[in-house]
């Protein structure tokens, strides 16, 4: 069977004409069909590289298509052609696993984009056996909660779909957001990841967009955006809940747009980058107080994934422990100690709240404490001490002090750990105790702690 060949659905002549010629233009031989029937018989007789289908055909919806499609080419990918403004059903198509959208009126730049990504896709997924996954190999972990995110992790990065990656602070989601790009075909392309909470609001539409020499004071000469930076590649917006709401609205219309307009110009730049975000935060419940856009969240969010929590997979605890106990002793050249089981123990029934950074940093701070042969249950700090306490200790520990001072006490005692366990550095202790840097700084001043 051949399988070089494209093809397109479609029941308006003209267009299926248009698309023909760009694609025979392109190189790429094509099938035609008109609508439901007629393209599920060439789908049973040939093999194809990609597929492109309208969503509404005469005898049928195209989303019937994407899942035929799918089911019996499973390798190959399959993109549709919406109509002007129907999210919707472009948001479904993808959530079938369609690889991308293309709306009408088709703009043949975009066309071209799109075909040529998604022929990559195919050749990637052709020469590379899925089992192997070299890449995948950084996420530590065989629990079922991570055989699972690792599956998820492998479906995903063949679609272009943006991808929404919830999880509590430190638990890996910029992790899962580098996998899915490292085994996508952008593999090559950049990876730029973006931290929200980190940029301050005015200098946010210039980091993302760019700006032109003299469009501000201090805009010494233009300076290429983040978005433009990772063109060909994935942008990966970790804390998308920090964004403020100017700025969701421009993001939003770079998406839509598929281009960026850089501050001080007048031109629009076209860009060609796969969206991940990620966020600790409830996006929905954001979305609930008007605190984020819900149209944007709805782009964003195409396809969700959980990262699990340290302590709902605590069964990998030993094989992330002896990870990076190899990994910092190769760092700092040293002999790799050993770990005296008790510490295992211990850390199994600890709650993580800061997850698997919260791991990480114990075990440097082990390997820093320890005499250098053994890691022993003293060289261990757990950040929480207080999740050990009973209630009774934590009564007594009150007893003189209102709740709200007593809550003050534990929030500045809380900072101070974070602080000292992440070297004084703000963004990582605010990323430890799950809060955004800005509210980090605000509660920093409130305690009278010094930069
Ligand atoms: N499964 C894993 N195996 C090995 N290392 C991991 C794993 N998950 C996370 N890590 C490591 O833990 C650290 C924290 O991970 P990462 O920065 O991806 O978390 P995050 O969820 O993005 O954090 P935040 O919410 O604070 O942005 C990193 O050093 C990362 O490499």
């Amino acid at each position: 069977m051949n399988n070089n060949k494209v093809l397109i659905i479609d029941d308006e002549p003209d267009l299926l004409k248009l698309l023909s010629i760009t694609l025979n233009r392109m190189g790429i031989e094509c099938d035609t069909a008109h609508n439901v029937a007629s393209a599920k018989t060439k789908i049973d007789q040939n093999d194809y590289r990609l597929c492109l289908t309208d969503m509404r055909l005469p005898d049928g919806n195209g989303l019937t298509l994407v899942d035929y499609f799918i089911e019996r080419q499973p390798d190959s990918p399959i993109a549709v052609i919406t109509a002007h403004g129907n999210m919707e059903t472009a948001i479904e198509a993808m959530k079938r696993g369609a690889f991308d959208f293309i709306s009408k009126p088709v703009d043949l730049a975009n066309l071209r984009a799109v075909i040529n990504s998604a022929l990559n896709v195919s050749t990637v997924q052709s020469h590379s056996d899925s089992k192997a996954n070299p890449g995948l190999s950084r996420l530590i972990g065989q629990t079922p909660e991570v055989e699972s995110l690792k599956q998820i992790i492998l479906k995903v990065a063949k679609s272009q779909a943006p991808v929404y990656i919830k999880g509590e602070s430190g638990t890996g989601k910029e992790l899962v957001a580098n996998l899915i790009h490292e085994n996508s075909p952008r593999k090559s392309q950049p990876f730029i990841a973006i931290n929200c909470g980190a940029i301050p609001n005015e200098l946010m539409e210039s980091e993302f967009f760019g700006h032109k020499k003299g469009s501000f004071t201090g805009a010494s000469s233009d300076k290429e955006g983040l978005f433009k930076a990772a063109d060909g590649g994935t942008l990966f917006l970790d804390e998308i809940a920090d964004l403020p709401m100017p700025m969701q609205v421009k993001l939003l219309r770079a998406i839509q747009e598929r281009s960026v307009r850089p501050v001080g110009s007048e031109v629009e730049i076209p860009v060609d980058v796969r969206l991940l975000s990620a966020s600790h935060k409830n996006l929905a419940k954001l979305v609930s107080e008007n605190l984020f856009r819900q149209d944007l969240f709805y782009r964003i969010n195409v396809i969700e994934v959980q990262v699990p929590a340290l302590r709902d997979r605590s069964k990998d605890i030993p094989e992330l422990v002896s990870h990076f106990i190899k990994q910092l002793s190769n760092r700092n050249d040293i002999e790799p100690p050993k770990i005296d089981p008790k510490v295992l123990e211990t850390l199994e029934s600890y709650s993580f709240p800061g997850n698997i950074r919260e791991l990480e940093n114990i075990i440097e701070r082990a390997i820093t404490l320890s005499s250098g042969e053994m890691i022993t249950v003293d060289d261990i700090f757990l950040h929480s001490a207080a999740k050990a306490q009973s209630h009774d200790t934590v009564q007594s520990q009150r007893k003189s002090q209102s709740l709200d001072e007593y809550l003050e006490t534990i929030e500045r005692q809380e900072l101070l750990s974070a602080l000292e366990q992440t070297k004084g550095n703000k963004t990582a202790a605010a990323e430890l105790l799950g809060i955004s840097f800005r509210a980090m700084r605000y509660k920093c001043k409130k305690h009278l702690i010094d930069d």
